[in-house]
């Protein structure tokens, strides 16, 4: 396999431990170039900890991890920066200034500008795409909640890195800035073939930007697939309403397409207001997570009970 097949993130039987306390249990998946892949979960389940692993900031308790080809835990300069890192808080001097601050974050990329990826990122460009560029000369320390998140973007994007890592980058935006984001994941990902791993809660939004979604529920992976191979392991959640002699009738059922042709095939003149409402991933994710929190309450009664597995 050639370095450009490689997957970009390659984890396998990770395990993480906090004291006595295991907070990933045997954590498998990859991800590809150019793929935006969200890992999604419930609080405290192993996002942030996973993500800080492959970041190279926290040292795994076992398992086998390479990104861009590196163990992050033994990772050189180079690799730092081919990566970019927006953590879910950071902070800065108060006094910096927006734009000499990217400028100054920018000029540690120099050095490892190629001819295939120049770095650093046009610093103009770089604060219209995050929408920065009327509050450039602000100081830190005056900037919203929201306008601060939009710099940890700019600051994780500045060295036009392979891959980032967006912990939960749009907590706190308001609606246009949400959208603005969306159009740079997908203007990175589709323009310059960059790599993303991003946590989020916000489910509308990793259905819209993510090729592919990993959940992940105390510390295990419980689901990895897109959006619709997701929403195929749950049966009965897509719906189908319609309108027959004046009489409203809904059903779940588990493949919307087929039933709807076969109800149009048997009363094709007699049906009228046919809707057909998919399972959102926001379904999908809900019924997953608590099927999974289900049978750990079970495994753990058992266990309790003294019973074998
Ligand atoms: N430094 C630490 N020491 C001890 N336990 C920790 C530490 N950091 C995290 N944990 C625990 O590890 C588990 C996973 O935490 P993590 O922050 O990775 O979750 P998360 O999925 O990112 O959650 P959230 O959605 O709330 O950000 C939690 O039970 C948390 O309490």
């Amino acid at each position: 396999m050639s370095v450009r097949d490689r997957p970009v993130i390659e984890v396998e039987a990770l395990r993480m431990q906090y004291g006595t306390d295991e907070v990933l249990r045997d954590v498998s998946f990859e991800v590809n170039r150019g793929e935006v892949l969200a890992l999604l979960g419930p609080n405290g389940a192993g996002k942030t900890t996973t993500i800080e692993i492959l970041e190279g900031l926290r040292m795994r308790s076992a398992g086998r991890v390479a990104v861009l080809g590196v163990d992050p835990a033994h990772a050189d300069e180079v690799w730092r920066a081919r990566v970019g890192i927006v953590l879910q808080s950071w902070r800065d001097h108060a006094k910096w200034r927006v734009r000499e601050l990217i400028e100054y974050q920018g000029s540690l990329y120099a050095p490892y500008s190629t001819e295939h990826r120049p770095r650093p990122w046009d610093v103009d460009a770089l604060l219209a795409a995050v929408g920065l560029s009327a509050h450039s000369d602000m100081m830190l320390k005056s900037l919203s909640g929201g306008q601060r998140r939009r710099l940890d973007v700019a600051i994780g994007l500045v060295g036009c890195p392979e891959l980032v890592f967006f912990d939960e980058p749009t907590a706190g935006l308001d609606p246009r800035a949400r959208r603005d984001f969306h159009e740079l994941v997908r203007l990175i990902a589709q323009e310059f073939d960059t790599t993303i791993l991003m946590t989020t809660h916000d489910l509308a939004e990793a259905e819209q930007l993510a090729h592919r979604i990993v959940i992940l529920t105390q510390g295990r992976i419980i689901a990895d697939g897109t959006s619709p191979e997701l929403a195929r392991q749950i049966v009965g959640e897509d719906q189908v309403s319609w309108v027959f002699s004046g009489e409203r009738f809904t059903r779940d059922v588990p493949d919307a397409t087929a039933f709807a042709r076969e109800l149009l095939l048997q009363h094709h003149t007699g049906i009228s207001e046919l809707e057909i409402r998919r399972a959102s991933l926001e379904d999908t994710y809900l019924a997953l997570v608590q099927a999974a929190e289900s049978a750990d309450v079970r495994a753990n009664e058992r266990e309790l009970e003294g019973t074998p597995r």
